[in-house]
């Protein structure tokens, strides 16, 4: 009897779960699915992300192990031999340099200057004490802030004296 009335409740069980199951769970695989891009998608935004401070960390690291070492040896040891103002003099020739390829729409003049650029400027922050992750925590900080309400957020006098 009891048996009996287990199976009767399976039976009439089974066709009801499978009819509303079945849609049900094509509806959670494709939200595990949709989920599941977009973690890789944030993951890979991360991984460049992070490919692309190494690169900078690592020169950086370069370059400030070449404070103080042969002149005759190292591009670097020679910039950091020559001081601040010849440092940023030569940062400020790379930077004019890099604008002179985006106005004349040279994309690709414009990748090498911009690296030069960014190999200039890691030489100033080496003379200058300035670590990249001082500089990573600021654009940290920024992120998420609109440029637009930044400014407005700033005191009135502030942006009247810079016009
Ligand atoms: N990214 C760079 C890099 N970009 C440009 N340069 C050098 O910068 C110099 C630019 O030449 P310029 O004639 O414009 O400048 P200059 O020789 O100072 O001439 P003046 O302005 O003084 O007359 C060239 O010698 C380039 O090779 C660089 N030198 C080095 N690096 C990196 O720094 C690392 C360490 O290099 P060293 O310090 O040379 O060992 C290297 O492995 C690279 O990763």
């Amino acid at each position: 009897m009891t048996k009996k009335a287990s199976t009767k409740a399976t039976a009439k069980a089974t066709p009801k779960t499978q009819s509303k199951a079945t849609p049900k769970s094509s509806v959670k695989k494709e939200a595990v699915a949709k989920k599941t891009e977009k973690v890789k998608e944030v993951l890979e935004d991360k991984l460049s992300q992070s490919a692309d401070e190494t690169v900078l960390d690592r020169l950086y690291t370069v370059v400030q192990s070449r404070k103080g070492t042969d002149p005759s040896l190292s591009h670097s040891a020679r910039l950091l031999s020559r001081g601040t103002y010849k440092i940023a003099q030569k940062f400020g020739e790379e930077a004019v340099e890099c604008l002179i390829e985006a106005v004349a729409g040279r994309k690709d003049l414009l990748v090498g200057e911009s690296a030069d650029v960014l190999y200039h400027l890691i030489v100033l922050w080496v003379d200058a004490g300035v670590t990249p992750e001082e500089v990573w925590a600021e654009l940290r900080r920024r992120e998420g802030t609109s440029g637009i309400a930044e400014k407005a957020s700033r005191p009135k006098e502030i942006l009247s004296k810079k016009g």
